[in-house]
């Protein structure tokens, strides 16, 4: 399934950031798609593709869309190896009880493409970023 959502709409225009910054191990990737500012960026414009999405916005009818922009924020910056620290709760913990099915879940994963692609990250970047969210699935969707 990720494989299809991966062949959505993914032509970039934007050229992306070349990163001079000397890197840890794996951490070009954050550099690539900007830094913190890239990731800000990019966060935001999921929020904004979330707000107006009628399946998945429900399921942030109670939440805090400061709390989570930060949280999502540095859970991101975490997973592209950036220079943050993600100190919430396990993806585990959060999602448990939404009772979220595949469906939404993919739904999710296309909104994240489409916002990449509001904010120009390249396809080699957008398939990078996806494998490494790919893992989450399973804490993520319900048993
Ligand atoms: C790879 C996919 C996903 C990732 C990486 C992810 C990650 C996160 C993170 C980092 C947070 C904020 C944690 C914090 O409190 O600091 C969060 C919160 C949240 N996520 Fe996800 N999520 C994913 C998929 C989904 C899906 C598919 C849904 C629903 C369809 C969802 C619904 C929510 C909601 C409603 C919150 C806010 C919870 C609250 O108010 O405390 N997430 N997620």
């Amino acid at each position: 399934m990720l494989t299809l959502l991966l062949s959505i709409g993914c032509s970039s225009s934007v050229t992306e950031n070349v990163a001079k910054h000397s890197t840890k191990e794996g951490e070009q990737l954050y550099y690539t798609i900007g830094g913190q500012a890239g990731i800000e960026r990019l966060v935001n414009a999921f929020v904004k593709r979330i707000a107006q999405d009628q399946v998945i916005l429900p399921y942030f009818a109670k939440s805090s869309v400061k709390h989570f922009k930060q949280g999502f924020i540095n859970h991101l910056c975490a997973t592209v190896n950036g220079p943050c620290k993600y100190t919430g709760d396990t993806m585990i913990d959060i999602h448990t009880g939404m009772n979220i099915n595949e469906g939404d879940f993919n739904h999710v994963v296309e909104l994240l493409i489409l916002a990449m692609e509001d904010v120009g990250i390249s396809y080699q970047s957008q398939n990078k970023i996806l494998a490494k969210l790919a893992p989450l699935r399973a804490k993520i969707i319900k048993i």
